[in-house]
């Protein structure tokens, strides 16, 4: 016997038979449907007193049988072959209907989801009879025959819009009239239409089309909530992806299988089916478990934050050791996740979080990488052993060292530039610095000679930075617990100047090494309003107000510098 899906139970073993037979039917290929194979369902339909679903290939087969409504017996997204955008999945439904008249909103919904060939609904009169010899007749009413439409003008500034799968219902037709359809017509036009509605969209295929989820619980406020998804959205699109649209929930508490509820999960298929999307972001970490569950019921790749942001690191890391630590990062978050996903990123393809050195190590064994990263984190010590000389050396030359650190993109690379006239790399991006620069600069003394002074620039902090990048990083962020002071540079033209001020201070506190003494310098006030200065002058007296881009107050920087060293390295 073959599998019945859906709602079995008080089925008598005949019916089941009856219902298992129809696996050896094989439709004409030209045919939606032949009136005789309608009758026959519509028949033991009426017998067990239920819907029942056939689902049939392009090539006539019959490739599922179940009992219940097209959503109840409906294909898993990951069993579903998928050819994107411009084509459908190759697989129409036959389903008969006990009451109501067209096809309800549900079977509509799960058509999308599936993007089914098309959904044919079968009403039943309730009665009929066998002809002898075999044959059912009478047993349908009408029919109705619906099937996806392509969306068109879905351009840059309308995908925020709500999606709105779009599909067509015919008219109550006889079964006779649905017989005599074409159907290889039908879908040949409706996926040129799919092709060219796709073309026209330039969908650049590297490109990952996102839609971002954010979950929001009882501990969050409204505002932390709306910022983190506008940062989730500055991250998906600095990794290189397009966001499509942003999807919240509120839940007091978090699904433990799917994070969202079943009925979002749902939301969220159907609308990566309607806008096209390749990715689905989460605004937190998800368990290796949640993402496997959400890609099995969503069928498209599922990614946390911190996906993302390794995705960035990987793309920026230039140097040796910036590669060398990304990597590590990345094979660290990956080895849990491991199992069961090989499988599911082969079928859903590239793009954010598959990128980068760890990559290939995908399909490796576990105990492979595991020895990896043992190699990698024995390059990671050399790496930090080899800076900890180049510090010594320094302090021997009694120089005194300041690092820069702050939110990342809040212009600390720009100040180090104006300051020593460097070349770093400096952008409106996140993560624009993942190396470490160190320069000389000379300031004057609280005596009021000059003196030397190293600044060294390094990776921007975020709002909860991932453990497994604070690891891998440990020799680029000794930088920073090994300098003598501390420049904290906040851009204070960013409406989330506090929270991130806090998210800097959390994670300097969370160093294996206090670090030293800090100076605040409150960096873009070009692009700041009075109330907001007004608001940081009361809240951080001691704070110094620049403008590193137009070189605005460096010497007033110069000199609160002079005295912040002078604090940081007298003998206490
Ligand atoms: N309006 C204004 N923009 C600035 C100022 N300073 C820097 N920027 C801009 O802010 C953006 C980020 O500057 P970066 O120096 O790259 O910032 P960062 O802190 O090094 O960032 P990451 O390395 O990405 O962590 C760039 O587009 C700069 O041009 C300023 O004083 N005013
Ligand atoms: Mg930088």
């Amino acid at each position: 016997m073959e599998t019945i899906y859906g709602q079995l139970q008080g089925l008598k073993s005949s019916q089941l038979k009856q219902l298992d037979r129809l696996y050896h039917q094989k439709l004409p290929v030209d045919a939606i449907t032949t009136s005789e194979f309608a009758q026959r369902l519509a028949a033991i339909s009426t017998e067990i007193k239920d819907s029942v679903c056939v689902y049939i290939n392009r090539r006539g087969q019959v490739i599922r049988v179940g009992v219940g409504s097209p959503r109840q017996t409906q294909i898993p997204a990951m069993e579903l072959p998928r050819y994107g955008e411009g084509r459908l999945s190759g697989i129409r439904c036959i389903t008969t209907q006990l009451k109501g008249e067209g096809p309800s909103e549900s079977s509509l919904t799960a058509m999308a989801i599936q993007r089914l060939d098309a959904l044919v609904v079968l009403n039943l009169t309730g009665e009929g009879f066998e002809r002898r010899g075999g044959g059912a007749t009478g047993y349908v009413s009408q029919t109705y025959l619906a099937h996806l439409i392509p969306q068109t003008g879905m351009e840059e500034g309308q995908s925020n819009n709500e999606a709105i799968a779009s599909w067509t219902v015919s008219p109550p037709m006889s079964l006779d009239a649905l017989s005599l359809q074409d159907f290889l017509e039908l879908v040949e036009g409706l996926e040129a239409e799919f092709q060219r509605e796709f073309i026209a969209r330039d969908v650049d295929a590297d490109h990952d089309r996102a839609l971002l989820v954010g979950v929001m619980t009882n501990n969050l406020k409204d505002e932390q909530f709306e910022d983190g998804l506008t940062e989730l959205a500055r991250l998906v699109d600095t990794a290189g992806g397009t966001v499509l649209q942003t999807m919240r929930q509120k839940r007091p508490r978090l699904h433990p299988q799917t994070v969202v509820g079943k009925g979002k999960v749902e939301e969220i298929a159907l609308t990566a089916q309607t806008l096209g999307s390749n990715l689905i972001v989460f605004d937190r970490e998800l368990s290796p478990a949640q993402v496997r569950n959400l890609e099995v019921q969503i069928g498209v790749r599922v990614v946390d934050r911190t996906e993302v942001i390794l995705d960035i690191f990987a793309q920026r890391a230039q140097s040796g050791a910036g590669k060398l630590q990304v990597e590590l990062a990345q094979l660290e978050y990956m080895l849990p996740r491991l199992t069961g996903r090989g499988q599911a990123m082969s079928r859903l393809g590239g793009g954010i979080g598959t990128r980068g050195p760890g990559e290939t190590k995908l399909e490796t064994e576990r105990r492979a990488i595991q020895r990896r990263i043992a190699r990698l984190q024995q390059e990671v010590n050399e790496l930090q052993a080899h800076r900890s000389r180049m510090r010594l050396r320094r302090q021997h030359q009694d120089v005194p060292s300041v690092a820069i650190v702050g939110y990342t993109n809040a212009g600390k690379s720009t100040l180090l530039n104006a300051l020593t006239n460097a070349e770093i790399y400096t952008a409106d991006q996140l993560f624009a610095t993942l190396d470490p620069t160190t320069r000389r600069l000379v300031i004057p003394t609280v005596m009021g000679d000059t003196q030397t002074i190293v600044v060294t620039d390094t990776v921007g902090f975020i709002h909860e930075l991932p453990p497994s990048l604070m690891d891998a990083f440990r020799a680029t962020l000794e930088e920073v617990t090994e300098a003598d002071a501390l420049l904290h540079v906040v851009d204070l033209s960013h409406p989330a100047w506090q929270s991130q001020i806090r998210s800097v201070m959390k994670i300097l506190g969370e160093m294996p090494v206090t670090p030293g003494p800090a100076l605040v310098a409150f960096n873009k006030i070009d692009a700041v309003d009075g109330d907001t200065l007004a608001i940081a002058k009361e809240e951080f007296p001691l704070a110094v107000f620049i403008c590193a881009s137009e070189r605005l107050g460096l010497e007033t920087l110069r000199h609160r510098l002079a005295q912040l060293i002078d604090y940081a390295v007298a003998p206490q």
